[in-house]
This record gives structure tokens, C-alpha cells and sequence, in this order.
């Protein structure tokens, strides 16, 4: 039976979502807070994102580079991938912060907050309804609501997806990362991000792995020197079937039976476990947004400007729900400015989208800032380009590296860079200095020329593609 709690209760400012939303600064001690969270307290990084999935990766690089010991003279063998003690050390870790943020805000260290556990949706101006775990309804209201509800994961409209017999073998990364056991076997559908990483960590593992990906390409999103050469990379580790759509799931003895439609025609596979992998969704459609004036675009992202107020007034929103770019670093960042907002409405900031990296935890790893090549031609904006492999620096020659590279791309009048991409080992790493160039203006020739780089270090790979870049008057 439902209760109606009949009271409204009224708060300064109501926080929908404990990621990002979870991020509040100094000088909001004396606000009175709601917290309103239908799932994990700290939202998708924390839970099922970012933090996990890395701490799998680390594990799958051990075992795949002992595989690939011996191509440097190492005898070294991957024993076993004891599956259950690496899943318990990560969620142990987990949960028991999970489990502290939330006694942290519901106890009395932050007496100023109200932790609502359920799932809030707006009725009415600056009015939010929440469904209450414990099976009753609370109606806020707030003055101020900062939307900080993310994204879901999209389950595509394949028959045979939502039937009972198929339940407990399809996954997302929602649940994958708790499964009792390495499965023989996995299927992954999508060629993004977590499918990437996904059938990194599993293929790493020991799992046999098949990719479905309905384009020519995996990453296709990445620069398209990238992903051709990591589609080429992902097929020596794993199956990759490109053009391949799946057109019914079914059960098949302990495991299922996915159809497939592909260049060649309609074929088969059997498989334990099927991971969807095909983008998410923002929340602000779940959320009814509207309802309280909050206008979404077409692809559903509540719209923000600048200073990440919606369309209402003393509503923002930050993360997933309002950034095309589902990133926790992004999160982050429009958090602080979400925050310092509201507390200076007279003076606010803005936030600079411009220049937001990206990494993708694979091997091999892969990162980018600013425009893709496709990016440019299809703006029609003019570049030079340089490509350095790792195979011409001492530190990817003694690595035996023959594969992997950076590639810029720069203004060929001001030399100020337009986008930079990595593909090989520290990726994620090795981009910072890039993002530092063009976040700060530093022409790419003023950056190679006027500072030493260490040798033999992997960023002489940095310092070499920025001296390859054809910038006329560079010399020296
Ligand atoms: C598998 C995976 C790996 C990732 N890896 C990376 C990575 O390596 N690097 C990176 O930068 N990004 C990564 N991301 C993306 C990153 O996790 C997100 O961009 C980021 O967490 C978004 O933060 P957020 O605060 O906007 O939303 P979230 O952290 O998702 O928080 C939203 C919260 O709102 C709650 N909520 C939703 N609706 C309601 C409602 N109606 N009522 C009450 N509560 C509600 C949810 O339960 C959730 O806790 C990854 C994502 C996934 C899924
Ligand atoms: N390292 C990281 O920073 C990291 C890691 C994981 C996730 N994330 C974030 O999470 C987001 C979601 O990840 P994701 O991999 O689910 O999404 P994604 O947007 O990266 O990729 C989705 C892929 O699924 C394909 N696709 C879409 N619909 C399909 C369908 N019906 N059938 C087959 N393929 C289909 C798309 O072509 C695309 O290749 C990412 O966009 C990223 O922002 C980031």
C-alpha cells in the first residue's frame, strides 16, 4: 500500500542526484539542503562507472602485457584470473564508501541536509514528488534545485531482449562488473566507450569475445586515423563483427542465441553472457523537467547556458543530464560552477567547454582533445597535420611499438592546436601537456622550441609530433 505523507516539506536548495550533485563546496553550511537519490549514493562513477571499470582495466593490463612478455625475452604466464577475489576487493572498497557518503550527509556532520532515498519527479513549479523507498511519497518544494540526475543506460528494441528467458545473461555495466563468474563466453553489442573497455578487461581475462558493431568502425567518435587503427588492434585480441546488427535473442541451453544480420547475410552465434554497450540516455525526461519550466533539446539534454542555469530561473543542472559530453571530469567541473552560482547570483561564472579531453581505457589506450579530422573537414576548417609513431621515440622503440601514434592537428597560421589524438601506451597521460597548449593559447612551435624534454621519455612522442607539424617559419 502507498502512504501519502501529507506535509510538503520546503527547502532552500534541493540537489537531484548524488554524483557530481554530490560535490558541494565550502559556504553552504548554512543552507538548508534536501538531497534527493534513488539509487547509490555518488551516482554512476563511483557505483558503476569510472572507479570500477578502471579497477578492472588495471588488473586486465597485468595479464594482458604478461601474455606479451615473451615478444621482449620475459617467460612469464597468465596462471589463473581469480575473478571472484578481484570483483570482492573492488566493491568492498566500493560499497563502503558508497555506504559512508551516505551516513555522511544523512548524520550529523552535515546537519544542514535532508537525504530523501527515493525517486523524485516534478509535478508542478519548483514542486518535486518523491517516491520514497520505504514506500511513501514526500512533495518538496525548493527555492533553488540544482539537476544533477545523469544519464541511463539505452536497451535497444531487439525481440526476444525482454523475454524472462533470457533474464540474468543479458547485461549492462549496471551489473556486469557483480557476476559470480568469469563467463567462457561474452557477447558485446556496441562499439563505444564501455564496449571498448568492456571487452578489454574481459578478452584480458581469458573470456572469448565477440563485438557487434553496426558501423564500419569501432570509436567511430574518435579521430578517424584512431579508430581505424584500434578496430585493426581490437580484431588481433578479440572477434570483431562490423556492419552486424542482431536481430532476436533467444535462449539457448544455459546461454543464449543471438542472430545476427551482417555483410554476409543473416548467421548465429551462441554465447553465456550478452553485455549492451549502446550509449545512455539523460535523465531529464524521467525526471519530467518540464513540469517545473525546464526546457530539453532534441536528444533530450536539459538545456543550460553558460553559467549552467536551465531555462527556469534558480534551477541549474550539470553532468549527464545536460552535457553532450558524459564525462566525469565535465561533471566535475560544471559542479563547481553550479555551486559557486548560486551563491554569487550577481557575479556568476562561466564555463569553458572548448578544450575537454577524453580517454578511453583499452589497450591500447586512446585519448583526444578538440577536433577530429572528420571534425574539421566537416567544418570545413583549415589544418596542417602531423603524425608521430611511438616506433620513432627511444621510449616506443624499446617497447618495440610498430603500431601506435599521436596525430595534431594545428592552425597552419596562428599554429595554435586544433586537436590532438593518442593511440598507445599512457595515452591518457601522455595528451596533458596538449590540453595545457591549447586550453592557455601556446602555439604548438613556442611549445616543442622552449622547453627541454626528458629523454628517453615517452613524451618525447609529444614533443615530436609538435615538431613535425608543417608550420611555415618554424626552424631550429
Ligand atoms: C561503465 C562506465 C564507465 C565510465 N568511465 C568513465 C571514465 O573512465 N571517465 C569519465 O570521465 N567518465 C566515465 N564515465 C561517465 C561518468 O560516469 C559520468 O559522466 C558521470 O558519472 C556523470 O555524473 P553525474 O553527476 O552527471 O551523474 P551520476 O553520477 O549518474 O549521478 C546521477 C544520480 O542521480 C540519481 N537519479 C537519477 N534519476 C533520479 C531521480 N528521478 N530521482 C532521484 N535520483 C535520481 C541516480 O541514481 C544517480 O546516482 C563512465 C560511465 C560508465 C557507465
Ligand atoms: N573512459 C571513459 O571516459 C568512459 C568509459 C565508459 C563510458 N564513458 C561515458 O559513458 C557514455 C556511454 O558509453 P557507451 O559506450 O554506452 O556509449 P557511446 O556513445 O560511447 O557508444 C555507443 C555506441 O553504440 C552504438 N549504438 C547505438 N545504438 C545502437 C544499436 N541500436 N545497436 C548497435 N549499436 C548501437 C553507437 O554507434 C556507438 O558506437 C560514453 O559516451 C562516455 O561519455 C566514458
Amino acid at each position: 500500500m502507498q502512504v501519502t505523507t501529507p506535509e510538503v516539506r520546503r527547502h532552500e536548495l534541493v540537489i537531484i542526484g548524488t554524483g557530481s550533485g554530490n560535490s558541494i563546496p565550502p559556504g553552504y553550511e548554512h543552507v538548508d539542503i534536501a538531497m534527493v537519490e534513488d539509487g547509490k549514493f555518488g551516482g554512476t562513477c563511483l557505483n558503476v562507472g569510472c572507479i570500477p571499470t578502471k579497477m578492472f582495466v588495471y588488473p586486465a593490463d597485468l595479464a594482458w602485457g604478461t601474455r606479451r612478455a615473451a615478444d621482449l625475452g620475459v617467460s612469464a604466464h597468465v596462471d589463473k584470473v581469480d575473478w571472484t577475489a578481484i570483483r570482492d576487493r573492488i566493491f568492498t572498497r566500493i560499497d563502503a564508501i558508497e555506504a559512508g557518503g551516505r551516513a555522511y550527509r544523512s548524520g550529523p556532520e552535515t546537519p544542514n541536509i535532508t537525504v530523501y532515498a527515493g525517486r523524485g519527479r516534478f509535478v508542478g513549479d519548483k514542486t518535486l514528488e518523491v517516491k520514497l523507498h520505504d514506500g511513501s511519497t514526500q512533495t518538496i518544494v525548493g527555492e533553488k534545485f540544482v539537476l544533477a540526475a545523469g544519464s541511463r543506460v539505452i536497451i535497444p528494441d531487439i525481440p526476444g531482449l525482454d523475454s524472462p528467458a533470457v533474464a540474468g545473461k543479458v547485461h549492462t555495466s549496471d551489473t556486469v562488473m557483480r557476476i559470480p563468474a568469469l563467463p567462457q563466453r561474452m557477447v558485446i553489442l556496441g562499439s563505444g566507450y564501455i564496449a571498448a573497455e568492456f571487452a578489454h578487461v574481459f578478452s584480458s581475462f581469458g573470456t572469448a569475445v565477440t563485438q557487434i558493431a553496426r558501423g564500419d568502425r569501432l570509436l567511430s567518435s574518435q579521430d578517424i586515423s584512431v579508430s581505424k587503427a584500434f578496430t585493426i588492434d581490437a580484431r588481433h585480441e578479440y572477434d570483431v563483427l562490423l556492419n552486424t546488427t542482431v536481430s532476436r535473442i533467444s535462449p539457448d541451453g544455459d546461454g543464449l542465441r543471438i542472430d545476427l544480420a551482417g555483410p554476409d547475410g543473416a548467421s548465429s552465434i551462441s554465447t553465456d553472457l550478452l553485455l549492451i554497450a549502446v550509449g545512455r540516455r539523460p535523465n531529464g525526461d524521467e525526471l519530467n523537467v518540464t513540469a517545473t519550466g525546464v526546457q530539453m533539446d532534441a536528444a533530450g539534454r536539459v538545456i543550460v547556458d553558460d553559467h549552467q542555469l536551465t531555462t527556469e530561473p534558480d534551477v541549474w543542472a550539470l553532468g549527464d543530464i545536460c552535457s553532450p559530453m558524459q564525462l566525469k571530469h565535465v561533471a566535475n567541473r560544471e559542479a563547481k560552477v553550479v555551486f559557486y552560482n548560486i551563491l554569487h547570483p550577481d557575479a556568476p561564472i562561466s564555463i569553458d567547454h572548448r578544450f575537454i579531453p577524453w580517454a578511453v581505457f583499452t589497450e591500447p589506450q586512446i585519448a583526444g582533445v578538440g577536433l577530429t579530422q572528420q571534425d574539421a573537414d566537416a567544418k570545413g576548417v583549415r589544418y596542417v597535420t602531423a603524425e608521430q609513431p611511438y616506433a620513432g621515440i627511444a621510449a616506443g622503440w624499446a617497447r618495440e611499438d610498430g603500431v601506435n601514434f599521436a596525430k595534431l592537428l594545428a592552425d597552419p597560421d596562428t599554429g595554435l592546436l586544433l586537436g590532438a589524438h593518442i593511440i598507445g601506451p599512457e595515452a591518457a597521460t601522455l595528451i596533458q601537456p596538449l590540453i595545457q597548449a591549447m586550453s592557455f593559447g601556446l602555439p604548438a612551435d613556442k611549445m616543442a622550441r622552449g622547453q627541454f624534454w626528458i629523454h628517453p621519455a615517452l613524451t618525447e612522442l609529444v614533443e615530436n609530433a609538435l615538431l613535425k607539424l608543417p608550420l611555415a617559419g618554424t626552424a631550429g
